[in-house]
């Protein structure tokens, strides 16, 4: 795979990524950052190479203002910091205003001006007229650029206000640019704009006033991150997002995929080359800072964003994974995966065989069972997508028998469990398993307990077979999770068992279906040990069906 690698020098000053994640990502519901956090958050956007971080609002809130104190002492590469803050209010001067003077004490070398360009707004929220709210943005954009700083202004609400009063949309624009802005921040504020309108608005107020237009938008409509890509296309050469997406209600613009599209659909190489490929690492280290499960669908950085379920999909990656992939994953630090599911086909496996080390090129007859064994289990609850262990355990079995070769014995055999539960007079619940197998040509009892009956049947497992497999004290059970499955016409519930287990190297995750959710984590647990034997070199079959 090859297409579309970013190449090109970097375009400096003439293309901003604008990064808000501190400022309005913060603004998603459940997100809080402390400073160290935020500090944090600044050195991996700064590693991906976006040129302005946003880091808060000084004077607004203590940490946003302990953030800028202690960002002076860092050393970022790419990005200039940025903060954030409303004009003077009305019926002040600048100077005397007290949020004002906190953004110039704040040290950042670049602030963010927020002013309303809506005349409603102008009228209703600030509670004065449209030439005072223009004296509000020249006053204080004239002052900042006197103090040494470089401003930007984000027109709040500009699309809504340009289609409901154009003139006065233009003449917040214009105090701005004149008194020293050096963009003009469009911003869908309510988010409730569409990709071709605005993009046209966006052309017309360029060649209206020839500004340095930038964009802002956030997702209410889902098109966030379409809306900033279409601005771009019609002119705007500052785009603001957020990591992931983070922000105030349904969100903002995701950085990771403006700059991926930007990069990889328009070639404009908006951050440095060697930062694409961090994209999607950097991705999910934010979204573990934010403390947010990441997105495993989100686009180019999603740990789904090129796996592929369906068979006709994997037989023309066999052939090309470009036919069926957007980009090269690589490109943004992601991975193509191969999933096998009741719709896999042949090239499904043999491309999911490959990946696990099982080669089944030219192997018809093993594809072909191990696609019916798929497709049957799977219409009985078995579930292969995440347990690939329990599949390769499976697909190895089919190519032995494909094979005629006798399936080697698996390293231990049950003759029957029991497991009871204890009820004891304090209320103290407490879960007894006794097993009986056969390893290494021994009959071997063992009882334990545990605190539930699949704890106790793993302990009592694991103490008959310990003497006899060594490597077994290696392996955890470091997951466990179990669903119940509503049958389907004429047959009863049944239960799935998904069991994570590790050792000092690796995870590997195995499955087992069964009515009963004793049984059903048995056999999970047992693939989970057989595939431990098979790494070690022990003798392997599955004793899942
Ligand atoms: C679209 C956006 O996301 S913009 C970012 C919004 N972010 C935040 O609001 C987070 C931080 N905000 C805060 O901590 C507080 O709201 C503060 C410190 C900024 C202000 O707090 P308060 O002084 O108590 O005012 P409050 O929040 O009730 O109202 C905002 C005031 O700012 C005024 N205001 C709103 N926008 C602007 C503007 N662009 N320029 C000047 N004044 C403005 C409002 O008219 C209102 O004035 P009023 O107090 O005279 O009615
Ligand atoms: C400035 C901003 O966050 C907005 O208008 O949405």
């Amino acid at each position: 795979m090859n297409r579309t690698t970013p190449a090109g020098t970097p375009l400096g000053d003439s293309f901003h990524v604008f990064d808000t994640t501190l400022r309005d990502g913060a603004q998603r519901e459940g997100v809080t950052y402390s400073v160290a956090d935020k500090l944090a958050v600044a050195r991996l956007l700064d590693e991906v190479g976006v040129g302005f971080i946003e880091g808060g609002w000084p004077g607004a809130m203590p940490k946003d203002t302990e953030f800028f104190a202690r960002a002076r002492a860092e050393n970022f590469k790419h990005a200039a910091l940025v903060a954030f803050g409303a004009t003077r209010r009305a019926g002040t001067t600048a100077d005397q205003d007290p949020q004002v003077r906190a953004l110039l004490d704040s040290g950042a070398p670049v602030v963010t001006l927020v002013a309303k360009s809506d005349r409603r707004h102008i009228e209703r929220a600030l509670r004065t007229d449209v030439t005072e709210a223009c004296a509000m943005v020249r006053d204080t954009v004239a002052f900042l650029r006197q103090e040494g700083r470089r401003v930007f202004l984000d027109a709040e609400h500009f699309f809504d206000g340009y289609a409901f009063d154009p003139d006065t949309a233009l003449r917040v624009l214009t105090a701005a640019v004149e008194a020293g802005a050096d963009v003009a921040v469009l911003c869908d504020t309510n988010g409730g704009q569409l990709p071709l309108k605005l993009a046209d608005t966006v052309g017309e107020v360029i060649a209206r006033t020839g500004f340095r237009v930038g964009i802002h938008c956030q997702d209410d409509t889902g098109c966030a991150v379409a809306n900033s890509v279409a601005a771009v296309q019609a002119g705007a050469t500052h785009v603001q997002c957020t990591a992931n997406g983070y922000g105030e209600r349904a969100g903002n613009a995701d950085l990771f995929a403006v700059v991926g599209n930007l990069v990889t659909k328009l070639g404009m190489p908006v951050i440095p080359a060697a930062s694409v490929p961090e994209l999607s690492r950097v991705s999910h280290a934010l979204a573990e800072i934010a403390n947010i499960a990441p997105d495993t669908h989100q686009a180019y950085v999603g740990s789904s964003a090129f796996a592929h379920k369906a068979g006709l999909h994997a037989s023309a990656i066999k052939v090309d994974p470009l036919l069926y992939n957007h980009i090269d994953p690589a490109v943004v630090g992601n991975d193509m995966r191969v999933l096998v599911t009741e719709m896999a086909g042949r090239a499904s496996l043999e491309l999911k065989g490959r990946e696990l080390g099982v080669d089944l090129a030219g192997q018809p007859a093993a594809l072909t069972s191990s696609v019916r064994k798929v497709k049957e289990l799977e219409a009985r609850g078995w579930s292969f997508e995440a347990a690939d262990a329990s599949l390769e355990l499976l697909l190895r079995n089919e190519v032995a028998a494909a094979e005629d070769a006798t399936v080697d014995a698996p390293p231990f055999r049950l003759e029957s469990y029991r497991v009871i539960l204890d009820h004891g007079m304090d209320g103290e619940i407490v879960s007894e398993a006794t097993v009986k197998v056969h390893v290494a040509d021994q009959r071997v009892i063992a009882t334990a307990e545990g605190n539930g009956p699949v704890h106790a049947l793993d302990a009592a497992l694991r103490e008959a077979l310990l003497p006899h497999l060594p490597w077994l004290s290696e392996v955890r059970l470091s997951d466990y999770k179990v669903r119940i499955l509503p049958g389907t016409a004429g047959t009863d519930a049944v239960t799935r068992v998904l069991v994570e287990s590790s050792d000092h190297e690796r995870e590997w995750t195995t499955v087992g279906v069964h009515g009963n959710i004793v049984e059903a984590s048995w056999l999970a647990l047992c693939d989970a040990l057989v595939h431990k034997a098979m790494r070690v070199g022990q003798p392997v079959s599955s004793l899942s069906p």
